[in-house]
């Protein structure tokens, strides 16, 4: 059991202040990362995983400085946001690598158990390039639990990955949470931290915003309408039965196609919305958050 401890954390980068004054504490389980582009995650997880030092404050491991503090390292596993190099690797020699960068003692038997953990065996001989963004993904998160570590941190591991994929990625690090892990990623998108993490944890502006469970940040941001861009396969007919829901507070419908819906209530609207669609024979597309809403959103919360 691990747990990583902020106090104070601040990061520059010459004028640019990324990270400003934030305290948080990050214990075993799922916790979610979240804030929009910019916000400071990237560099804030550089700093747990001891790659960056904090130019004031202080990251600590079980009450260790994680910055060149080697014995931390081995407890550590980071997944990048960054694309894998080298395409030509294997799934499998790209995992060995880090296994053996690790010195562990077997490194063989550790690439294939934790192989097999992310369910990658059967592709693990084929090279990086021929992966989809979901493999690539689950390679690179068996690459960071090759030594066994307690702490998991992950840049945005549910970018650009299809939803079945992100499904997978979820009850693993669910499972990986459940085992005691302290697990934390990082996300723009509320439901998606809604869905996988116990507690919470959201950034703005490189400043600490909010903590708690996905309850207590639900009823901070459901004081604000949100707005969702949809796509369907009759939007005009989605749209009549939307206004006739109570948690939806306007709708347009967008030339040629498609509508946007402003929602007052998150959790009603996206627990009816399926039910409706299916009810009316209308089939979803695309349902996406309005950028500028869910900036508005993070900005309430630093604004309280
Ligand atoms: N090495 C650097 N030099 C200068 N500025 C930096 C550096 N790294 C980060 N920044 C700046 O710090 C701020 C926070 O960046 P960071 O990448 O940590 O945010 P983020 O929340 O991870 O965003 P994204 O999801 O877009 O990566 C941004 O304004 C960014 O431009």
């Amino acid at each position: 059991m691990s747990t990583l401890v902020l106090d104070k954390v601040s990061r520059w980068f010459g004028n640019v202040v990324a990270v400003n004054d934030v305290t948080m504490t990050i214990g075993p389980g799922v916790t979610g990362l979240l804030g929009p582009n910019g916000a400071g995650k990237t560099t804030l997880m550089a700093m747990m995983s001891g790659f960056l030092p904090p130019s004031s404050g202080s990251v600590t491991l079980n009450g260790e400085p994680v910055w060149r503090h080697t014995d931390a390292y081995p407890l550590l596993g980071l997944v990048p946001e960054r694309e894998l190099s080298f395409g030509y690797l294997t799934g499998r020699q790209f995992v060995r690598a880090n296994a053996d960068l690790h010195r562990l003692p077997d490194a063989a038997e550790a690439t294939e158990r934790v192989l097999g953990v992310v369910d990658m065996v059967e592709p693990a001989g084929r090279r990086l390039d021929t992966y989809s963004k979901g493999m690539r993904q689950r390679v690179k998160i068996a690459a960071a639990l090759v030594h066994d570590p307690t702490v998991l941190l992950l840049d945005e591991p549910f970018n650009g990955v299809d939803p079945r994929q992100r499904m997978q990625l979820m009850e693993l690090l669910r499972r990986l949470g459940d085992e005691g892990r302290t697990v934390l990623f990082s996300s723009h998108i509320l439901e998606e931290v809604e869905r996988l993490a116990r507690h919470i944890e959201v950034v703005v502006s490189g400043r600490h915003a909010a903590s708690g469970d996905f309850g207590a940040i639900r009823r901070l941001m459901t004081d604000r309408p949100v707005r969702y861009s949809m796509s369907s396969s009759d939007d005009r007919a989605l749209a009549a039965v939307l206004m006739s829901r109570a948690a939806v507070t306007a709708v347009a419908l967008r030339h040629p196609t498609g509508l946007e819906v402003q929602v007052s209530d998150l959790g009603t609207f996206a627990s009816e919305l399926p039910s409706l669609a299916r009810t009316h024979g209308v089939t979803l597309f695309d349902l996406s958050p309005s950028d500028d809403s869910l900036e508005s959103v993070f900005s309430y919360l630093v604004d309280r």
